[in-house]
């Protein structure tokens, strides 16, 4: 039997790409009986009937899925943050990048709107793409006024499957409209009746980038840490996780505990002081949540 992979759900049908194919195919009853909702991204196993149709009859084990939007086996967020207009946030960024690392995602940051920032502002944001870098994120800086952007971050996609994530007006839908320009999404600064309503969009589609392939959609719309627990929130923070094992007690959470190498480098400053603040800020967060029943 056949294997591909879903790259768009439509109106009961899954659009199932196989060697450079396409077979639009239904779900089998079981899946409804077993609960299984086959999602954008699954590798699926399906059985042609003809050129163009068919069934789903296994989907493959799923590395992680998202419900806004709903894909599986993501392997990339691409995570836009606009230099101005909104103002870069540290707080915001951290907080994205927690739970993409939790859903076991790679982070690219982008730094967008590069065209509007002020002389006196550069300094600042070049300063917190160096300490991201040294965490070990990838930084890159995009404007859509300059092409040589985008042309860094297409070679990045290659064989991923990304997402692109932010909050509203940081330029993803521009960007992904510097992606593919056939796409036309709405972006706020123009209002075009050809281009897709961008809240009016009802399915999600893995489109082709390069030789990659890049959700229409973006993702990760809440942002809090439901399912997360202190102990999978150390893991979240690179530089932390690193450091954990020259830490005095296993299963250190670098809080009150003596002789915490996390601390440490925090006092002597290899770790930028904001992230320690951001990770007890979210640490916090986690306690105050209600118990869900
Ligand atoms: N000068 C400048 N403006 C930009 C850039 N990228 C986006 N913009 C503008 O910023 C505004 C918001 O851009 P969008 O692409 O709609 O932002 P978005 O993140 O998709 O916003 P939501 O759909 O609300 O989530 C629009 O007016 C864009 O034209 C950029 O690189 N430079
Ligand atoms: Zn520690």
């Amino acid at each position: 039997m056949p294997e591909g992979k879903i790259i768009k759900a439509l109106s009961g049908f899954y659009y199932v790409a196989h060697e450079g194919s396409i077979t639009q195919c239904r779900g089998r009853g079981v899946f409804r009986k077993n609960k299984i909702t086959p999602l954008v991204g699954d590798y699926v196993v399906f059985q042609a009937e003809n050129e163009t149709d068919g069934y789903i009859l296994e989907v493959g084990e799923r590395k992680n899925e998202l419900v806004r939007p709903p894909i599986a086996n993501v392997d990339q967020a691409i995570l836009v943050f606009s230099a101005v207009e909104p103002d870069f946030s540290t707080t915001l960024l951290d907080r994205f990048l927690t739970l993409i690392e939790f859903n076991l995602i790679e982070p690219i940051i982008c730094i967008s709107k590069i065209d509007l920032i002020p002389e006196t502002r550069l300094s600042d944001i070049q300063a917190y793409a160096a300490d991201y870098e040294k965490m070990g994120y990838r930084v890159i800086f995009t404007s859509t006024t300059m092409q040589d952007s985008i042309d860094r971050l297409w070679p990045l996609l290659q064989n991923k499957v990304s997402v692109v994530a932010g909050q509203s007006g940081v330029g993803k839908s521009s960007l992904l409209n510097q992606l593919r320009p056939e796409l036309a999404l709405k972006t706020s600064g123009i209002s075009s009746h050809l281009g897709r309503g961008k809240h009016t969009t009802r399915h999600v589609e893995l489109i082709e980038v390069g030789a990659g392939l890049v959700a229409d959609t973006p993702g990760f719309s809440s942002l809090d840490f439901t399912d997360m627990g202190v102990e999978d929130l150390t893991d979240c923070f690179p530089e932390f996780k690193l450091r954990k094992h020259a830490c005095k007690f296993r299963g250190c959470t670098h809080l009150a505990e003596p002789k915490c190498a996390v601390k440490a480098a925090v006092e002597s400053g290899e770790i930028p002081s904001y992230r320690y603040e951001h990770y007890t800020q979210f640490v916090q967060e986690i306690r105050d949540r209600k118990p869900r029943y």
